[in-house]
């Protein structure tokens, strides 16, 4: 039964009975007016709710599997909140420049979180560090250079190219050439055309770029070119001056006798550029003087300039005859003592260089070479326009040596410097175990017989070839190099010693199967022996092995070697990317192998190692 409930009408006071069910009969409060006005305002918008002091309900249990109910968008739902519930403004996309940045903020934040990294060799840091931001921004600036035809090289210069790297086909600049030749040729950044207007007075380039990257061609190609163009200059400026001289003398001639005809005097002068070269360029050793030269005179056959490599493993006959040759002389490439001595009786050879390159920076300018390269450059800076220092490593004094002597100095850095490659891998032996039980040289052998063999396994079977493998081995001392050379040819291995004691001749020698793509040469059949014969000492025949120190570890291009064997730990990190730098050049596989025996930085080796494996620039 319904209840009937008596209630007023709230407006005019009139007494009436309300149902909870509709009645037919209408009630005096439902007659009333105000009752009528308020239906007729249903639903209203702005009743205020009665759920405001309830609290908000209970997060929803992760069982509840129904999603809450959306609710329905109207004007007034921002009304009865208790909390503001402001949603977030749109994030913007990120700039290039922006996400290089929080990768780099993200590094440098890793970096500190991981204090254990490269914790060894935070002891003896030798390396100047080159921040990963401008690694990034030279990377993405680089990236688009794609063939030697995007230079404003002259065109027979770019023809040269394919002579001075033969046996390649498509060939592209390396990072290293891509950031060098434009700078080095004064191209414009952004218009990427050369700028008309040549810099006044002598500008400084340090190239620093990762080993076997093809710095030497990096350098060489704007230097010729410069060179060439000052030929074309100068020779304009010669016929000026010549027509002048001729027209004069015409003038003269007409009021003397016309019918004596004077025959031009005979001229006895050297070539004016005979010793006076336009460029020079300054390397450690003789063999790197070799091997430059040889890399000059290839782009000279098509070119046409005249070089002249002058080392102390010439004789005083044949430096004489290159320097003082009558068709003149353009590059001079030396070491800084044999050409300081030179311009030390005829200081003439430095007066008309335009063009100084210090290849090999770092070994130039360090304690031994640094005063007589000081004073070549100091004696060429008059007519000097261009000073390129190169380097594969800028170690922190020649760091700090460049901030103090040049500090406009600009640097042209590849991404990936002070890196070893990925391709390159580094293996331990550890000397204390068995069966070496300490004997380095006995592992040493061992590892050298191991790649040998592995060589003949892997050779096509059913046939006799077995392809040559070179080893370069490096040890520390000058001394240890002939020892262990000594003892591996105990051993059966074709193993020589080079270090400062060999002569220039057969340093070159030596240096000369290394280097260069010797592909496919073949190893000597070992010849039967006669059943009578005493029982002979075993030899590895396939492969031939270099013991050297640190002299063999720069620059040399050892195309040819896939395995470098560091019988020595390294002293330092510089050391590290020299000598492991000789195998695994210019995109090829390569492997080193470190002897640790007791006393050896395990420690140092472990880090240089895993920083090899991410690919990371060492410290
Ligand atoms: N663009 C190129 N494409 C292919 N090979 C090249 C290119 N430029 C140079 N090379 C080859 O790369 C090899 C290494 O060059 P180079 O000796 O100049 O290296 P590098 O950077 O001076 O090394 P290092 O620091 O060890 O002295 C050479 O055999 C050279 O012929």
């Amino acid at each position: 039964m319904l209840r009937p409930t008596s209630r007023l009408c709230p407006f005019c006071e009139v007494r009436s009975i309300l149902n909870t069910k509709p009645s037919p009969i209408q009630s005096p409060w439902q007659q009333s007016r105000h009752y009528g006005q308020l239906q007729r305002r249903k639903p209203s918008r702005m009743e205020l709710s009665p759920n405001v002091g309830r609290t908000r309900d209970p997060p929803r249990s992760m069982t509840d599997s129904k999603p809450p109910e959306k609710k329905a968008v109207d004007p007034f739902g921002n009304l009865n909140q208790r909390e503001a519930r402001v949603q977030p403004p749109p994030q913007r996309k990120r700039t290039e420049l922006e996400h290089k940045q929080a990768y780099n903020a993200r590094e440098r934040g890793s970096s500190r979180k991981r204090p254990e990294a490269f914790k060894a060799l935070k002891m003896q840091r030798a390396l100047a560090p080159v921040p990963y931001g401008d690694r990034a921004a030279v990377k993405s600036q680089i990236s688009d250079l794609e063939s030697f035809d995007e230079f404003p090289l002259l065109p027979s210069l770019k023809k040269a190219i394919a002579d001075a790297l033969p046996g390649l086909e498509d060939v592209s600049p390396t990072p290293a050439q891509r950031v060098a030749i434009p700078a080095l040729l004064g191209v414009d950044d952004r218009r990427r055309k050369r700028n008309p207007v040549e810099k006044k007075g002598m500008e400084q380039f340090l190239l620093a770029a990762e080993t076997g990257s093809g710095k030497t061609l990096a350098y060489l190609l704007p230097v010729i070119d410069a060179i060439k163009r000052a030929e074309v200059i100068e020779a304009e400026e010669e016929a000026q001056a010549e027509a002048a001289e001729k027209a004069a003398d015409a003038q003269a001639n007409k009021r003397t006798d016309m019918f004596s005809l004077k025959s031009p005097p005979l001229s006895t002068d050297p070539h004016p550029t005979s010793a006076r070269p336009r460029a020079i360029i300054l390397v450690p050793t003789a063999e790197l003087v070799v091997q430059v030269g040889q890399l000059a005179k290839a782009l000279s056959h098509v070119v046409k300039f005249r070089t002249a490599p002058i080392s102390a493993a010439n004789t005083a006959t044949v430096i004489r005859s290159r320097l003082f040759s009558p068709s003149g002389v353009d590059v001079v490439i030396s070491t800084p003592h044999l050409l300081g001595s030179i311009a030390e009786s005829n200081p003439n050879i430095l007066s008309r260089v335009t063009h100084l390159v210090i290849d090999e920076a770092d070994s130039l300018l360090d304690r031994s070479f640094s005063p007589t390269t000081s004073a070549i450059i100091d004696r060429s800076t008059p007519s000097l326009r261009q000073l390129i220092l190169c380097s594969a490593t800028i170690p922190r004094r020649l760091d700090s040596f460049l901030e103090k002597r040049f500090p406009d100095i600009k640097r042209l850095v590849t991404p990936n410097l002070h890196a070893i490659p990925r391709r390159v891998q580094l293996g331990v032996v550890d000397v204390n175990k068995e069966p070496y039980r300490g004997n380095k040289d006995l592992a040493c052998a061992d590892t050298i017989w191991t790649i040998g063999r592995a060589t003949a396994e892997h050779s096509d079977e059913g046939t006799e070839h077995v392809e040559l493998k070179r080893i370069i081995v490096f040890v520390n001392e000058r001394e240890k190099a002939v020892e262990v050379a000594d003892y591996l040819v105990t051993k059966g291995i074709d193993a020589v010693a080079l270090n400062r004691d060999t002569s220039g001749e057969r340093a070159s020698r030596i240096l000369a199967s290394f280097k260069g793509l010797a592909k496919g040469e073949e190893a000597p059949v070992a010849e039967p022996a006669a059943s009578d014969a005493p029982v002979r000492r075993r030899r590895l025949l396939n492969t031939k092995v270099i013991v050297t120190t640190d002299l063999g570890s720069r620059g040399i291009d050892t195309l040819a070697v896939r395995h470098v064997i560091l019988y020595d730990v390294p002293h330092t990190t510089i050391d590290f990317i020299h000598r492991l730098g000789r195998t695994g050049r210019m995109g090829r596989r390569g492997r080193g192998i470190v002897l640790v025996g007791r006393g050896d930085r395990t420690d140092v080796v472990k880090e240089v190692r895993e920083g090899m494996f991410k690919g990371q620039a060492l410290i």
